[in-house]
């Protein structure tokens, strides 16, 4: 049986628009948008009434790059997919993308299939998945063009990394030529990861152990050439290219510079760029194990550059790449060895608030917050307008934020599966209330509502900033 949900009183936020508006919801989509007030709207009878009077109504956030119970390091993400899409839904994200991951000798139908059966049933909220190339050859080259065709539009290659996930410029180039035939977006983890590591061994050398030195090894001029390389290559195969994780000032440059040769290149950063920096990784006591991350955290003037990137467009998109590993026991592996410790951070909870604190602190206009956050993620990555905007016929994913409460960040009141919060004891302004799965409340004034298996899996089309 059907029911009907009316959002009624909110603001309504996306990224083109802002409107008092009320939100008719049935059969999990949106059905009706009509101003507040209007005789349209007081026409509309409901099961459910949401009131959301003095609050903002935006659509789910769309989180595309996630690495639940990700093999690194020796160890595994903490996150499963059962709690990291529940914390994801508690921080308002309604979608993620995920990487499935080809291991070295397998086809790509081994690793994709294995991720399907780590999800199914799990999720609290909706996802999809994008493919890590660890082993392009002739016949992952052919399993790329199938698994386009089966929704799986994108393809993580990495440039760090090496004797792991590492592709050599060949393997990249021949990954992208295969990507310009057959719509595939290539996502660059782009490191120069060869000589990072003639640094890591240089640096293990002289005894500089402590994690600071995994910020001090992966330089930002490493970055930004591995950057400019990966542009280049793309132009050469006439493919479009997705920089993940942008971090440094000049890898950004980079990609601006592209972008303003008309070239279809696109860049992602995370909240970790933005909030925290190499401080952190310098913490005393082993502490800045917890910031270990690649690309790594930036001194902090990196971060006027990464928020202007957001405001011109040079960026597209903030995603979390949340990879949690527990301090005790899994950051601890690189205790004596920097090199050893699991790469990676938690946040798919965090991303929303954050970025509307950013909002509040000037950095970004709230339509810019739903942009970067939900529509431009969604076009993407091939799931606009079913993901990312509010309008009808959409899905409604649809989040009640209460932009008035504080709140104090802390691994004591979280719900990701990690010991120890990247943003311990920061004041945001601005809460979740009440989040809609398909129409389904999923979090329910600060109750969790939802249920492992409600999510489903979401195919994609093609990047839809594509001709
Ligand atoms: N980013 C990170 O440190 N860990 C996850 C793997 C990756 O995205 O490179
Ligand atoms: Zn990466
Ligand atoms: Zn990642």
């Amino acid at each position: 049986m059907s029911t009907r949900t009316l959002i009624r009183g909110g603001l309504v936020i996306t990224a083109a628009d802002e409107t008092h508006a009320d939100v008719l919801i049935e059969d999990g989509r949106i059905a009706a948008i009509a101003a507040h007030g209007s005789a349209v709207a007081q026409g509309w009878t409901a099961d459910r009434t949401l009131d959301a009077t003095g609050k903002y109504v935006i659509p789910g956030g769309v989180d595309a790059h996630t690495h639940m119970e990700l093999p690194f390091g020796g160890t595994f993400a903490s996150d499963t997919f059962e709690t990291g899409t529940r914390a994801a839904a508690w921080g308002g994200t309604t979608t993620i993308v995920d990487f499935a991951v080809q291991s070295r000798g397998q086809a790509l139908r081994a690793g994709l299939d294995a991720w399907y059966a780590k999800a199914d049933g799990q999720c609290a909220i909706d996802y999809g998945f994008h493919m890590i190339l660890s082993d392009v050859d002739e016949s992952s080259l052919k399993e790329m063009d199938l698994l386009v065709a089966e929704g799986i539009t994108s393809f993580k290659l990495f440039m760090a990394y090496p004797g792991v996930f590492y592709s050599d410029d060949g393997q990249i180039l021949r990954a992208m030529q295969r990507s310009a035939a057959n719509g595939g977006l290539i996502m660059m983890h782009a490191e120069n990861g060869i000589a990072i590591d003639v640094l890591v061994e240089q640096a293990l050398a002289r005894g500089e152990t402590d994690p600071r030195y995994h910020g001090e090894v992966r330089k930002a001029l490493l970055e930004a050439e591995a950057t400019h390389r990966a542009i280049q290559l793309a132009r050469v195969a006439g493919a479009p290219l997705y920089v993940v994780h942008v971090s440094a000032e000049e890898a950004l440059a980079e990609l601006a510079g592209a972008r303003d040769k008309g070239l279809p290149v696109f860049g992602e950063t995370c909240p970790q760029y933005l909030f925290l920096s190499t401080d952190n990784l310098a913490e005393p006591d082993f502490e800045g194990a917890k910031y270990v991350c690649s690309t790594p955290l930036r001194p902090k003037e990196h971060q006027a550059a990464l928020w202007r990137g957001l405001r011109t467009n040079d960026l597209q998109v903030v995603s979390t790449d949340h990879c949690p590993f527990c301090f005790t026991g899994q950051k601890e592996l690189g205790r004596g060895d920097f090199s050893k410790i699991p790469n990676g951070l938690p946040g798919v909870e965090n991303r929303m608030d954050l970025l509307h604190q950013a909002v509040l602190d000037g950095h970004i206009s709230r339509r810019r917050w739903i942009e970067i956050a939900c529509a431009s993620p969604a076009r993407m990555f091939g799931l606009y307008p079913q993901k990312g905007t509010i309008a009808p016929g959409t899905d409604a994913d649809v989040v009640i934020y209460d932009p008035h409460a504080e709140q104090v960040i802390s691994a004591e009141t979280h719900h990701m599966n990690v010991d120890y919060s990247a943003y311990e004891g920061r004041r945001v302004t601005g809460r979740v209330e009440t989040v809609l799965s398909r129409g389904e409340p999923v979090i329910h004034d600060r109750q969790f509502t939802g249920r492992a298996g409600h999510g489903c899996y979401v195919p994609r089309a093609t990047c839809q900033y594509l001709g």
